[in-house]
């Protein structure tokens, strides 16, 4: 049976457990549950922190497994991406005091407060800086402002927990993550998967595909047919069915969510009418 570990808290959890739903796997009903098995899919998995999944799964315990790209380079564990699924995307990155001109270069001898240490002593050393790394767990922002530390290296999504706490981020971006299915890998290259885990991962790259597209539908004056399949190619070609006015056609193809509207509008604008949007569950590209 595949085992494939799951954050069972935090900011990846739920919707990792949502991607796995829309991918065809049964998941916990009850938040506390460790464990689920999935017959149907002969699958068990595994309800871990997000920090110690590369952990079991560097270790040949667990097949794949989801968490955070930052997390499992924090982790050192022998471990290797096989898809990055699209959600939880953030920036671990270094902030002082917003009222304060900090570089990377000011950072030597300076203490500084993180959850990632070995992250930051890489991003050091790389830098050729020596400073005092502080190990905290979480809520890293407020140690300036209780005296522990000069400086942080964080976690930053929106961006709203630094400017609440007065503090601004500097530096290139330390690690550009997002949620991300591992599987072993002595060297980090490509993990060499079995054929059952490689199905967990094409699964979900359908829904991590689906979630990228919409899919529209438009009806569309025959002699515009040239001009409207430029604006959406699709994939390999749309499809062209006819409509009972010989005048007509109706089109269907796939689009970019993120084009979705300025596409719509340059359709409309063409003369394509009832012009429709809808979601896609899952694919095979
Ligand atoms: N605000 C955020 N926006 C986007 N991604 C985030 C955010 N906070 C955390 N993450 C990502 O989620 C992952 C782990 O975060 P999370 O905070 O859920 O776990 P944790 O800090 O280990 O657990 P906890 O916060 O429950 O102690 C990391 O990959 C991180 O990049
Ligand atoms: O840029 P923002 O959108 O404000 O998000 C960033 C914050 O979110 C995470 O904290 P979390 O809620 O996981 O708490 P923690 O610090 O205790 O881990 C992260 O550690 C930052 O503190
Ligand atoms: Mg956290």
């Amino acid at each position: 049976m595949l085992k494939v570990a799951v954050p069972n808290k935090g900011t990846l959890s739920e919707p990792a457990a949502h991607m796995l739903r829309e991918a065809g796997y049964r998941q916990r009903s009850e938040s506390r549950d460790l464990t689920v098995i999935d017959t149907v899919n002969d699958v068990e998995f595994f309800f871990l922190r997000p920090k110690d999944v590369a952990v079991y799964v560097g270790s040949g315990e667990l097949d794949l497994g989801i968490t955070g790209r930052d997390l499992a380079r924090e982790s050192g564990a022998p471990v290797g991406e096989v898809v990055a699924l699209g959600f939880g995307q953030s920036s671990f990155r270094y902030a002082g005091p917003a009222d304060q001109d900090w570089h990377v270069a000011d950072l030597g001898g300076k203490r500084i407060a993180t959850a990632y240490p070995h992250l930051v002593r890489q991003d050091l050393a790389a830098h050729g800086l020596t400073a005092d790394v502080i190990r905290l767990d979480g809520a890293v922002e407020i140690s300036i402002q209780l005296g522990v530390a000069d400086a942080i290296a964080d976690v930053v999504g929106s961006g709203r927990t630094l400017r609440q706490h007065g503090l601004a981020a500097f530096g290139d971006v330390i690690c550009a993550s997002e949620a991300v299915l591992i599987g072993r890998s002595p060297d980090g290259a490509d993990p060499q998967v079995s054929a059952a885990a490689r199905q967990l991962a094409t699964r979900l790259q359908g829904v991590v595909f689906a979630q990228q597209y919409l899919m529209l539908d438009y009806d569309c004056p025959a002699e515009l047919l040239e001009r409207a399949t430029a604006i959406t190619p699709g994939l390999e070609s749309p499809t062209v069915a006819p409509l009972a006015d010989p005048n007509w056609v109706a089109v269907r193809a796939m689009v970019r969510r993120h084009q979705a509207n300025p596409v719509m509008d340059a359709l409309a604008e063409l003369g394509a009418k009832a012009v429709l949007a809808s979601d896609i569950r899952s694919c095979r590209l």
